[in-house]
Order: structure tokens, then C-alpha cells, then sequence
């Protein structure tokens, strides 16, 4: 088996097997879905040993992750097509994913509603039960090689309980899912904003049913396997049209990709949409919404979300760029504005000096036009940004659950 096409080919050969018995025996083909589990009594003692097990680890990240994949694709090759080319140790993001199980254990009830996500996610990749195993015994295979005399038996157990407590989620909402594995998008329209910034609009073949606020994973003919988080930047819209904002980045294969190469007619894949921090609009309070650079996206979406159903709701949106040219959305916002009256838009530009508006650094300037402990905070850019507002609102006692932001993509 070379490539990914084989590994496709084989996997219709096992549907086709499947298919074939179910209709000899007349058993039902799918295999009953497993549920959800609904308990997990040993979570917090398990999470300990978890962290205990990462402590005893004396390699660096790198050496950890690579044994890791030595043990997933020893005598399992044909999983090496399940990954991208380039797989690189440094940038990975299913053992860090992995890792973060250990943290994410002591917020279940955060957890499960992003493991089911996931679950769903995976069906794009054509992952079956099987490959489940094969990953939780390397990733206990790689702990336990790099912690060496500082091993103990208990940490695989939990790591074992653990992960396939998170496992068992994903494959039940994996089965649940009535969903396609992914969607084939075509652009309609690509417009290049500022000389590394794009606005690309894209329709699917299939109705993409989202909420304002999330992303989908994009991967491109060229780049196969290669899946990269974009946000929808407009609120869900009757003619199913989606629009996404996209930055080229040096080593981004993907956006340069969409940046530079994409034309009209090209297609795509996106996966099913992601994100927790959707907007609720059946709360009042006011919203205010930072947004900085192609950050702006999702939070485009929440405002128009907010606006048009909601249109008393008072909404500030910051747009922050380090150059005034960068405010590559701004005449879209500013229509808004004009149309809303609830809608406060502030530019803000941090590294312009002639700029006439806003300037300065974004933490500093919220900071000081709070106070913000009465409103919805939607946050959304570069992960430094992000982590600087979040400690912003803890400072200035917003509570954690009127604080909207997901974990940066990169
Ligand atoms: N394209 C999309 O759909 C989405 C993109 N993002 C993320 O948004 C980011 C956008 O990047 P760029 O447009 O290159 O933004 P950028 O790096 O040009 O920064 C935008 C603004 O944020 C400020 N800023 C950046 N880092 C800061 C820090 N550590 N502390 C304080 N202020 C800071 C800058 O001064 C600037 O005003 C990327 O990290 C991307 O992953 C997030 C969600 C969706």
C-alpha cells in the first residue's frame, strides 16, 4: 500500500464485506453504536496520575512525540496515510491533544461537548475503532519509554481509563453523526484584501448547518490530509453561502495556499463545524466583541448574529491591526454600523502613528474603558492577544462563564 487512495480503496472494500454479510445474515450492517459513557468515578484520582506520569517524562516534548509515532506506525504502516506528508514532532497536534487530556479532565462537562466534536471531526479522516487502540497503546508506549525508571503501573491505568473514557465519547457521537464525513466546497468569490490577507467565499454541496462563532477545518487539493481551523465570518445565511478570512503565513501551506493560489471554481474539503464559543441569544447583556487582525472572523459572525435578531442589544466590536491598511474589513463593518444603531465599532491600529483613530496596546486600552463585569466578552486573534484580554476580564472580575473565546487556532 503506497498512499491514501489505497487505504480509501480498502476501506470501501471492508464497507462492501460488511455490506455483503449483513445482507446474507440479515443482521443489521452497522455495528450498534457505543454509548456514550456516562460516568468516569475515578476522574479525578486518574487526573492526578496523569499529571504524575507527564512529571516523570525526562525527554523533551520532541524525542516523546516521535517515539510515539515510531510506536503507532510500527507494524501498522498503512496508518502513516491517515497523516499528513510533512508531519513534523514540533508542530504536532494529536499527541498535543492527547497531553491535554490530563488538564481538560478536571472540566468534564467542558470536555465532553468538544470531545463529541471531535468525534464527529474524525469521521473525515476515516478513522475506525481499531486505530483508537493502536493510539492509546503508543502514546502509552512513548510516556512510559521516555519516563523510564520513573514508570509505574498505575499511570498506564489511568491513562487506559482515561482515554478511553474520551474515546468512547468520540465514537458515540462518531456514530450519532447524520452528518457527512466532509463537505466539497467550491469558491465563488476570492478577494485579496491587503497583500497576505484573503476573503473567500464558499458554497458547499451539501447545506453546512453552523453556528456564529465556530470554524471548520479547510484542506486543500494540494495539500492532502493537511486540515487547517477558519472561521465563518458571516452569521448563517439563507443562500448557504460561507465566508472565510484567511491570512498567508511563512509556513503555512494551507493559507498560502488560499491566499495566493485559490481561484474561482477551485474546491475544496471543509469538516464539520467546530467551537464552543458560540453566541446565546437568549441572553441580554451587552456584548462587547475584540477582534485582532483575521481574528475578526468569528467575531464578525457573532455581532451580525446579534444584530439581526437582537437588534436592541448594545454591541462594541474592536477591530485592532498594527497597520491602518490592515483594517481589511472595515467598509463591511462600517455598513453595519451605519445600519445598527446598537452596533459601536472602534478601529483600533497599534503600530501606526499617523492612524487619526484609536492607537495604542489593545489589553491596555480595554482595560481602560471598562468596567466590563456586566457584559458578554467574545475574544478572538493572535493566541498572546487572547491570553492578555482573558487575564484582563479575570482582573477586572468578569466571571469566567460571560468570557467567550476558543482555544486559538494556529
Ligand atoms: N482567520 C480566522 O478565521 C481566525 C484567525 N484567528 C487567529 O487570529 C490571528 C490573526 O493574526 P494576524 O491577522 O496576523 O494578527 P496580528 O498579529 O497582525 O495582530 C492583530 C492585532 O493584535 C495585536 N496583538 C497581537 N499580539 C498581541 C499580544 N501578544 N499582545 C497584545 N496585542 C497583540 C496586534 O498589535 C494587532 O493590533 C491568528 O493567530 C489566527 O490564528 C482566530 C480565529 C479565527
Amino acid at each position: 500500500m503506497t498512499d491514501g487512495k489505497d487505504y480509501e480503496q480498502l476501506l470501501a472494500l471492508h464497507h462492501a464485506m460488511q455490506l455483503r454479510r449483513s445482507l446474507r445474515d440479515g443482521s443489521p450492517m452497522a455495528a450498534p453504536a457505543p454509548r456514550r459513557p456516562t460516568e468516569y468515578r475515578e476522574r479525578l484520582a486518574d487526573q492526578r496520575l496523569l499529571v504524575a506520569s507527564l512529571e516523570a517524562v525526562t525527554s523533551s516534548a520532541d524525542e516523546v512525540v516521535r517515539s510515539f509515532y515510531a510506536q503507532l506506525f510500527l507494524g501498522r504502516p498503512y496508518l502513516r496515510n491517515l497523516f499528513p506528508a510533512g508531519l513534523r514532532a514540533d508542530s504536532d497536534r494529536l499527541f498535543s491533544a492527547l497531553i491535554g487530556l490530563a488538564e481538560a479532565l478536571e472540566k468534564i462537562h467542558e470536555l465532553v461537548p468538544v470531545l463529541e466534536q471531535l468525534g464527529r471531526d474524525h469521521r473525515k479522516y476515516g478513522i475506525r475503532p481499531a486505530h483508537y487502540d493502536a493510539v492509546r497503546q503508543a502514546l502509552i508506549g512513548a510516556l512510559e519509554e521516555h519516563a523510564g525508571a520513573n514508570w509505574r503501573p498505575e499511570y498506564a491505568t489511568a491513562w487506559t481509563r482515561a482515554y478511553d473514557y474520551a474515546a468512547g465519547v468520540m465514537q458515540a457521537a462518531e456514530a450519532a453523526s447524520t452528518d457527512p464525513p466532509y463537505w466539497q466546497g467550491t469558491i465563488v468569490t476570492h478577494e485579496r484584501r491587503y497583500p497576505d490577507i484573503a476573503v473567500l467565499r464558499i458554497r458547499t454541496d451539501v447545506p453546512y448547518r453552523y453556528r456564529a462563532g465556530q470554524y471548520a477545518t479547510v484542506e486543500v487539493p494540494n495539500q492532502p490530509r493537511v486540515w487547517r481551523p477558519y472561521s465563518m465570518a458571516t452569521a448563517p445565511r439563507p443562500d448557504g453561502v460561507l465566508e472565510f478570512h484567511v491570512r498567508a503565513h511563512e509556513l503555512g501551506q494551507v493559507s498560502t495556499e488560499l491566499v495566493h493560489r485559490a481561484r474561482v471554481g477551485d474546491t475544496l474539503r471543509l469538516g464539520p463545524p467546530m467551537g464552543t464559543a458560540v453566541v446565546d441569544t437568549d441572553e441580554e447583556r451587552p456584548l462587547l466583541v475584540v477582534a485582532g487582525g483575521t481574528g475578526l472572523a468569528p467575531c464578525r459572525a457573532v455581532v451580525e448574529q446579534v444584530l439581526t435578531t437582537q437588534p436592541g442589544r448594545p454591541v462594541q466590536l474592536v477591530f485592532a491591526v498594527r497597520h491602518t491598511q490592515e483594517l481589511y474589513d472595515l467598509p463591511t463593518l462600517a455598513a453595519l454600523a451605519e445600519r445598527y444603531r446598537s452596533l459601536t465599532l472602534v478601529p483600533v491600529v497599534t503600530e501606526d502613528p499617523d492612524f487619526p483613530g484609536v492607537k495604542g496596546e489593545v489589553p491596555d486600552l480595554i482595560a481602560q474603558s471598562g468596567p466590563w463585569h456586566a457584559h458578554e466578552v467574545y475574544l478572538s486573534g493572535p493566541p498572546g492577544l487572547v491570553h492578555a484580554l482573558d487575564r484582563v476580564m479575570r482582573r477586572m472580575s468578569v466571571p469566567p462563564t460571560q468570557v467567550h473565546h476558543d482555544p486559538a487556532p494556529a
